[in-house]
């Protein structure tokens, strides 16, 4: 884990995905590398002050696009986030729509998941000596969504729910597939909720999402099955509506909060911590600190 300075302190992350690489309007930036006991993040994380707060961002797939969605070092990009001192996070998709209502253009703040990721994508930071299940009932910050959905009614059309399909990809879905979805209720789908969600639960984040729908997957048959150039467009032409709502967010969003999300360890550590080899202690010193017996 790398030690930050004051500098390198933020009060919200925002993890950017496909075509919002970067974030305009940044004042006193500073760019810096972080390493953790996950690896390396996608990319740079990019410190600076947006409608007066201190914000750390990153592009979910680095600049230039080139992690794909089963390879995203999500446990690294969460646990950067924590280390420069965040504790709300912002994420921002592309997604598909599985319902007429939900067209191309408009804005989604999920309150749901249903996971349907297969590869071993790094779901839980805790995969040595200590075994901990958080609640993830609900796993957007119930808080954080209305603050987001309000910030973006002037911006776009808004959906203050949905239910976010997360599949693995990165191939798109099948028409069938994409029906079987439609047919459970499913709202919008993509391939990056998953485990990034978990991950900032994991890791005591507030955690919302802000879904830019680009396309109606392929089950409109009034509309062309999705392309990964369409999704480009799309959100090249939409992105300044997301940035926009954070920019708007951020003038007013509370900082000093009290939220559940960030006691969520706090009944969901099922191994005593009392004897945990120095290495153990070591790794997850920034997510256990605060319940490490001392001395
Ligand atoms: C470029 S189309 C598919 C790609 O877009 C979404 O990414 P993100 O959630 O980071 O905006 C989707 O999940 C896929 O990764
Ligand atoms: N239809 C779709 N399926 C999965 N991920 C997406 N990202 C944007 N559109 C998508």
């Amino acid at each position: 884990m790398s030690v930050h300075g004051v500098d390198d302190q933020a009060e919200v992350g925002i993890i950017g995905g496909s075509g919002l690489y970067a974030l305009d309007g940044l004042t006193d930036v500073r760019r810096v590398r972080v390493s953790t006991p996950y690896g390396e993040p996608s990319d740079e994380v990019v410190l600076g002050t947006l409608s007066g707060k201190r914000v750390a961002f990153l592009p979910r797939h680095g600049e230039g696009h080139r992690i794909s969605p089963s390879h995203l070092p999500a446990r690294a990009n969460i646990h950067a986030l924590k280390s420069l001192g965040v504790r709300q996070v912002l994420s921002i998709s592309a997604v598909g729509s599985l319902r007429e209502d939900y067209a191309p253009g408009d804005l989604v703040v999920p309150d749901q998941i249903v996971d349907r990721t297969s590869q071993a994508r790094g779901n839980s930071f805790f995969d040595q000596d200590v075994v901990v299940h958080v609640p993830f009932a609900t796993p957007y910050c119930d808080r954080l969504r209305p603050l987001l959905a309000d910030a973006a009614r002037a911006n776009a059309r808004v959906h203050t729910a949905g239910t976010y399909c997360c599949i693995e990809g990165p191939q798109f879905s099948t028409r069938a597939e994409s029906e079987l979805y439609r047919s459970w209720g499913l709202d919008i789908i993509g391939m990056t909720a998953v485990p990034e969600a978990r991950l900032a639960r994991e890791a005591e984040l507030c955690y919302a999402g802000l879904a830019l729908v680009t396309d109606y997957d392929c089950w409109h048959d009034g509309h062309d099955s999705v392309t990964a150039q369409a999704v480009a467009e799309v959100m090249h032409r939409n992105g300044e509506a997301a940035k926009a709502t954070l920019t708007a967010l951020l003038t007013t969003l509370p900082t000093d909060v009290a939220c559940a999300c960030q006691n969520a360890l706090a009944t969901s550590i099922i191994t005593p911590l009392t004897k945990l080899p120095e290495s153990t202690r070591d790794r997850y010193a920034l997510l256990l600190g605060k319940y490490l017996p001392t001395g």
